[in-house]
């Protein structure tokens, strides 16, 4: 750290004396006129947005009283409302006075060195897409009222579009040229960070000459980062990530050059192009309740709810095979009642094995390939039955709706998914299981639940087993595996290919039977045969697939 940016002198804030330091890392104050009860304020260096001459506001709008011994100083404010403290930023504002212009001027200069230093953190240049119809409607207003003058106070020149169509953004970033940008910004929900997300794996590997289709294929890491501004309906990466969804907050952090590594997962069909998800793979329920909420967009938000009801009420199921290969279970488990946070140390030594520890010299990602090797991936698991949903969740997927999220100890970037198999249930047990996302309890303990912490995972519908009449099939899983004659109570068993193969067990009470039959006479109608994959929010055009 330079030495040359240590300046110390008095001061004045409002009516009182302060003694200011500024040393290579902080910037200090502390009432000097004061015999007991110091108070110090301090700034990290890291955290000062802008340095301003005279007496300056920025917000709600710009005004400058340009006093020539004056300085105003902005910097992060970790704020205590909103129940989540230290997680919500805003923007802290302290007005200093100087005895003289020369001090002031030394102040300014000796602020703006120190700040220098982390320059190289810190975006210089970004490219913001906006999606004006995201979430409400409202994200140009958010942009341009709280997050532009942030921007601009920190110095940072913005490149702006407003998307007229979708996957535009996406188009931009495969196409155009993208030389001097420091990285991109999404004004809109998760939809947007898709969008960029694609745009930007795309991008990279087109330039590395890598074929994203072929599922053995070791991708090269993106260069730019995402920064996301929150304006969408459930904004689910921007909550799992920086814990609250606000555009200051998250205006703040980009300013700062906060980053957080996120595990992406590609998702491949033979016969169609790759996807990428970073949240929420979901077949049956949440597939379904996508496809009902698409019709109902004019909703806005609210159209999840109202789709998630009627997708309840329809009360469906689907037979499927899930295989999945299991992350090593003496590094992490689902189930261990951790919460992943910024500086995890098991996402820290997943990427330091992950990335560093490669016997083979160059590619970041060269030993990334090696867990899909035959040799050291491990055991496939095979999983044959009739779910109510099928998900497979990166991170907690934590989001407004579900503050604990999907699968709450989940980690945003150590190389795996959680994959929850929620079996076909009676309709209270499944609402109990719904309802357990929106309180402290555990979703997962739950007879009809399994989750695994994987590093891949297969899925194929088997559609054949649908042939029972609507009320044999509310009458459930049991029924339909004893008929089989694959009824294990918590069984396991091996199938022919060798590999583990779990069987459904899940029986059902005559009450329940009673409840259920209920329902069918209420709302069951036919009920398709195969579900639809939501990834991301996204309806996928195909049900066969492979995540890795
Ligand atoms: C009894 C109350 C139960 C409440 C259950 C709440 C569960 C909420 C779980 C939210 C998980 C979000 C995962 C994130 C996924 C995102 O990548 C994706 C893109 O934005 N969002 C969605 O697909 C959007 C998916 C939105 C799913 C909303 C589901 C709402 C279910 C409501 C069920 C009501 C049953 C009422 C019975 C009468
Ligand atoms: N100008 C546009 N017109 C129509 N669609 C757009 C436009 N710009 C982006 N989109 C698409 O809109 C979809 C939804 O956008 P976004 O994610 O911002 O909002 P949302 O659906 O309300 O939020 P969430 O994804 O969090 O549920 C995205 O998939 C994106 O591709
Ligand atoms: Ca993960």
């Amino acid at each position: 750290m330079d030495t040359d940016v240590r300046l110390e002198s008095s001061l004045w804030v409002g009516n009182k004396r302060y003694r200011a330091v500024l040393t290579g890392w902080y910037f200090n104050w502390t009432e000097v006129d004061k015999n007991r009860d110091k108070k110090t304020v301090s700034v990290p260096v890291a955290e000062v947005i802008g340095v301003e001459e005279g007496q300056v506001e920025i917000l709600p709008q710009k005004c400058v009283e340009d006093t020539d011994k004056d300085f105003t100083v902005f910097y992060v404010k970790r704020s205590s409302s909103g129940g989540s403290y230290g997680l919500l930023w805003r923007l802290g504002r302290t007005q200093f006075s100087c005895p003289s212009r020369v001090l002031r001027d030394q102040w300014t200069q000796h602020l703006r060195a120190a700040l220098k230093t982390h320059g190289p953190l810190r975006p210089h240049r970004l490219l913001v897409f906006i999606n004006p119809f995201g979430g409400k409607g409202r994200g140009r207003k958010i942009y341009h009222s709280l997050v532009a003058p942030l921007f601009e106070l920190a110095g940072i020149n913005s490149h702006v579009i407003v998307t007229v169509q979708a996957n535009q953004a996406r188009d931009h970033l495969l196409k155009k040229d993208l030389t001097g940008f420091d990285g991109v910004v999404c004004v809109g929900g998760d939809g947007m960070f898709s969008e960029v997300l694609h745009g930007l794996i795309g991008r990279t590997q087109q330039e590395a000459g890598l074929s994203e289709n072929d599922p053995t294929v070791a991708l090269q890491p993106c260069p730019l980062h995402i920064g996301i501004i929150p304006a969408g309906s459930t904004d689910c990466v921007c909550f799992a990530t920086v814990g609250v969804i606000d555009p200051v907050t998250s205006a703040l952090h980009i300013i700062i050059g906060d980053s957080q590594p996120l595990d992406v997962c590609s998702v491949h069909n033979p016969s169609a192009v790759v996807r990428y998800s970073v949240s929420l793979l979901g077949y049956g329920f949440y597939g379904d309740v996508l496809a009902e909420s698409e019709k109902h967009r004019w909703m806005g938000p609210l159209r999840y709810d109202y789709s998630g009801a009627t997708v309840y009420l329809s009360n469906r199921s689907y037979a499927g095979v899930v295989q999945y290969l299991p992350a090593d279970p003496l590094l992490s488990s689902p189930r261990d009642n951790t919460r992943c946070l910024s500086g995890c140390s098991v996402c820290s030594r997943s990427t330091e094995r992950l990335f560093h520890h490669s016997s083979d010299s160059g590619s970041l990602y060269s030993s990334h390939l090696s867990q899909f090797s035959s040799d050291s991936e491990g055991e496939w698991v095979s999983v044959k039955g009739r779910f109510r949903c099928v998900s497979l969740t990166c991170m907690s997927s934590s989001c407004p709706k579900s503050p604990l999220g999907l699968s709450p100890s989940a980690h945003l970037a150590d190389g795996t998914a959680d994959l929850i198999l929620v079996w076909d249930t009676h309709p209270l047990g499944f609402l109990k299981f719904l309802y357990r996302h929106i309180t402290t309890q555990d979703q997962f303990d739950l007879p009809f639940v399994e989750v695994h912490r994987v590093k891949a995972i297969r899925f194929s519908p088997s559609p054949e087993e649908e042939e029972e009449d609507d009320e044999e099939k509310l009458g459930m899983s049991g029924a339909v595996n004893e008929k089989e004659g694959h009824h294990v109570q918590d069984g396991e068993t091996r199938s022919s290919n060798g590999s583990q193969q779990h069987l459904a067990p899940r029986g059902v009470t005559k009450h329940q039977k009673g409840i259920s039959s209920l329902l069918c006479g209420l709302c069951c109608r036919k009920a398709p045969a195969v579900s639809v994959w939501n990834c991301d929010g996204e309806i996928l055009p195909f049900t066969e697939l492979l995540c890795r």
